[in-house]
């Protein structure tokens, strides 16, 4: 048992490891000028990559859409990294290449986090796209309700945007599922700059009628 988690430990961190670099290829890809001889160069070993992955597709109901954990084996969620939840996830997955690297986890009945923004997710001049702000605070909040023992479906998200939240520079995260009601979940949320505030979100997630109902 302790073996196998061990190797499901060591396929996760073979997993990361390249959706690191993958996302890597990503920045470098929207921030560089290659000459075109560098540009049909690195377009060949992207498409050597690609064969060598494709043979591998992962069969079966629902794995080319699913994002949340369940029994895939080594990617439970832990209270020190709330990203587990959902490691296919294309805001805070660690095995999805699209996601910025977000890092949360449980400080009491709070979420805190950080993230730092590659030009990747740029939108105004040197600032990060307010699509991708929304974004972050919807997977933000959710885990607010994770952590207080819920989940729902984002129901109504409203985003307040205060001053541009800058690229490359460590953003601060925090929620709080404040209150619950019947199925309504009512959360808020922040990001920080050196301690000033850039954005704010106020969320209402609705639980599944089933869960209520099991
Ligand atoms: C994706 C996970 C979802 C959770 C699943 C559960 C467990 C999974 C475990 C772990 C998950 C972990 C983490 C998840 C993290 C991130 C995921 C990000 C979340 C998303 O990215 S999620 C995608 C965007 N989201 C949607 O895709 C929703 C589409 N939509 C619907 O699926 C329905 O629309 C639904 C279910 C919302 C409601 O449908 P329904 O039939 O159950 O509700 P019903 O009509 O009975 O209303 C009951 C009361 O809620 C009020 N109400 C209804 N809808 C409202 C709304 N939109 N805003 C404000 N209030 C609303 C009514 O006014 C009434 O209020 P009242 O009782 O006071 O009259």
């Amino acid at each position: 048992m302790e073996f196998q988690q061990e190797e499901a430990a060591k396929d996760r961190d073979l997993v990361e490891a390249v959706n690191r670099e993958a996302g890597e290829l990503i920045r470098l890809l929207r921030c560089s000028q290659a000459p075109d001889q560098v540009l049909a160069t690195a377009t060949e070993h992207i498409q050597a990559a690609m064969k060598s992955l494709a043979p591998y597709l992962r069969q079966g109901e629902g794995w080319s859409t699913i994002s949340i954990a369940s029994d895939t084996p080594g990617l439970g969620w832990l209270e020190d990294d709330l990203t587990r939840c959902m490691p296919y996830s294309p805001v805070s997955g660690t095995c999805n290449p699209v996601a910025p690297p977000i890092r949360m986890w449980r400080d009491g009945d709070e979420v805190r986090g950080e993230v730092v923004f590659s030009p990747t997710y740029a939108g105004p001049p040197n600032s990060v796209h307010g699509g991708i702000i929304a974004a972050v605070f919807d997977e933000l909040l959710s885990m607010a309700n994770v952590i207080s023992g819920n989940a729902g479906f984002t129901g109504t998200l409203s985003i307040r945007y205060q001053r541009h939240t800058p690229l490359d520079r460590p953003i601060e995260l925090w929620a709080v599922n404040e209150r619950t009601s019947g199925r309504k979940l009512f959360c808020r949320g922040e990001m920080r700059v050196d301690g000033q505030v850039t954005a704010s979100a106020e969320g209402l997630f609705i639980r599944p009628a089933t869960q209520m109902d099991s």
